[in-house]
């Protein structure tokens, strides 16, 4: 990539691009998405899912993949921290040993549901591990700038949510591939660390299971099953301050 879009100006007068460190930084005009390129944007949002059983068996298109791994690294990050790795597992045994923790940890996490719900709970497909052909475990390495991290010093968590936001726009970028993605986040960290080798300083913020796929549900299956419907935005708007009524309406 290069500045993008940046001009580095040496002074008022002089407009040219220079590699040397410059004197003033100033933005170019902002494009103008066309109608159909916005809407375009709009779509894949509300049609992006969360894909736990549709995964073809094909490998993900190389080419494919790349530019979702290359969204997902132009995500915004704490003090520019870019605190994140990919790890592509497609090993079936390491799938194999997730998987094991999967079902562990989903074993522990349905005991602690009501009992009219847990059988509803059991009968949900949770995730794709085996299924898709890739895994993929984006992680944070809090340790990525040293101790003094510019913005995360009295918000120690910021450099977890910039990986969360690598995340969304994998998951985005997927969906505009035709690509499915799962998150599964059950399972314990230490078995997944373990599995995977990763070191104590970095967390584990993602596993996603990512794959082609030829069809998505046109709602988030926990809705069109019953589990959980979408709340109305207008019950979670809130205007100059915190409003307890409106908290106590969203459910
Ligand atoms: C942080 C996080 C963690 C998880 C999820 C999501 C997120 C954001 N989701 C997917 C979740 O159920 C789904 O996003 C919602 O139900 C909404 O559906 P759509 O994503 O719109 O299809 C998810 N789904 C699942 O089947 N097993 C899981 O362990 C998880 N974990």
């Amino acid at each position: 990539m290069d500045g993008g879009g940046i001009i580095m100006a040496k002074g008022p007068d002089d407009m040219s691009a220079s590699s040397s460190a410059p004197d003033r930084v100033l933005p170019l005009p902002a494009r103008r998405f066309s109608d159909a390129e916005r809407q375009a944007l709009y779509d894949i949002i509300a049609e992006r899912r969360d894909v736990r059983d549709e995964f073809l068996p094909d490998p993900v298109d190389p080419a494919a993949l790349r530019r979702v791994l290359e969204a997902a690294h132009l995500a915004p990050s704490v003090g520019f921290m870019q605190p994140w790795n990919f790890i592509l597992i497609r090993d079936a045994a390491r799938r194999a040993a997730v998987h094991q923790a999967f079902l562990r940890a989903n074993d522990e996490a349905a005991a602690l549901f009501p009992e009219d719900k847990r059988d509803t709970y059991r009968s949900l497909k949770l995730e794709g591990i085996l299924k898709a052909p890739l895994n993929i475990a984006v992680t944070c390495d809090r340790d990525r700038c040293g101790p003094v991290v510019l913005g995360r010093t009295h918000n120690a968590e910021m450099d977890l949510y910039s990986t969360v936001c690598a995340v969304q726009n994998l998951w985005l970028a997927a969906r505009a591939e035709g690509l499915g993605v799962g998150w599964v986040s059950i399972y314990r960290e230490d078995e997944l660390r373990a599995v995977l080798g990763i070191p104590d300083r970095v967390r584990i913020v993602a596993y996603l299971c990512i794959g082609h796929v030829d069809r998505f549900y046109t709602a988030p299956e926990l809705a069109l099953k019953g589990w959980r419907q979408r709340l109305a935005l207008d019950d979670l708007l809130m205007e100059d301050g915190w409003q307890a009524d409106k908290a106590a309406t969203a459910g």
